[in-house]
């Protein structure tokens, strides 16, 4: 079944056109790669299906709900109780440490603090953090600080994933890592999630992929099977 879907959705910055009539479903429980150059328009096509962007023009679908037709009021809702979200730079709040920076999605939804702390801490355990609750990012390895970005985007249980570039900024064995992690949780949970990479030994973890180019959405045919 289709969870998500954004068609002929147009976005320009000023002069440049990002996204040029860009059509993409994904479907519930599915890990969907998004590949493609740089500057293809991956991480605004993953902004205008996460809320946070708005397309000029097109439509974004989630469960049957126009995003695209949201105000920020309701946009903001839904991506704060519905989605989550790993960047590539971890972007973890420095003055928090690991247990609160994993806690904020459930503090932000109205969750008691000792609760939320608690969810928390078995989402460390789970990603193998649990001696490292107490720091904060500037005492964590690159890797570690990812984990924890991770566990964040998961802790509220999030029916869409979006990561964009989680491994970027990674060496490739930490990278590998983190995308077991990463698969293995949302293959538990069941979560779909929408990965932006332009590696293809990221894209590999995921059940399908699609390239963007130039603001335009190319469909993989799947590998033939040897
Ligand atoms: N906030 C912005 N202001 C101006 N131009 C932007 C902005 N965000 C993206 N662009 C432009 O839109 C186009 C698509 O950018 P986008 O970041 O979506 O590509 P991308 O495929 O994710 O690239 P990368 O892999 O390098 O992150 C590029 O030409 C980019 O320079």
């Amino acid at each position: 079944m289709t969870l998500l879907q954004a068609h002929d959705v147009h976005l320009s910055f000023g002069a440049t056109p990002a996204l040029r009539g860009a059509e993409i479903s994904v479907r519930e429980g599915e890990i969907l790669a998004v590949m493609g150059p740089s500057g293809s328009g991956k991480s605004t096509l993953l902004h205008c299906l996460a809320g946070i962007l708005v397309p000029e023009r097109g439509e974004v679908v989630f469960a049957g709900r126009r995003v695209d037709r949201m105000g920020e009021h309701e946009r903001s809702s839904l991506r704060r109780d519905t989605f989550g979200f790993v960047f590539q730079f971890g972007q973890l709040v420095p003055e928090l440490n690991a247990e609160e920076n994993v806690a904020l999605p459930l503090l932000l939804a109205g969750v008691r603090r000792t609760k939320a702390l608690a969810e928390a801490r078995t989402w460390l355990d789970r990603l193998g953090l649990d001696g490292l609750r107490l720091r904060t990012s500037g005492e964590l390895s690159g890797g570690q600080a990812q984990r924890v970005a991770l566990a964040r985007g998961l802790v509220a249980r999030p029916r869409v994933l979006f990561a964009d570039e989680p491994t970027g900024a990674l060496d490739s064995l930490t990278g590998e890592q983190v995308m077991d992690l990463l698969v293995s949780s949302a293959r538990d949970e069941g979560t779909t999630v929408v990965l932006v990479t332009h590696e293809p030994r990221v894209a590999a973890y995921a059940d399908r992929e699609v390239v963007v180019r130039d603001g335009k959405v190319l469909a993989l045919a799947p590998e033939p099977i040897a």
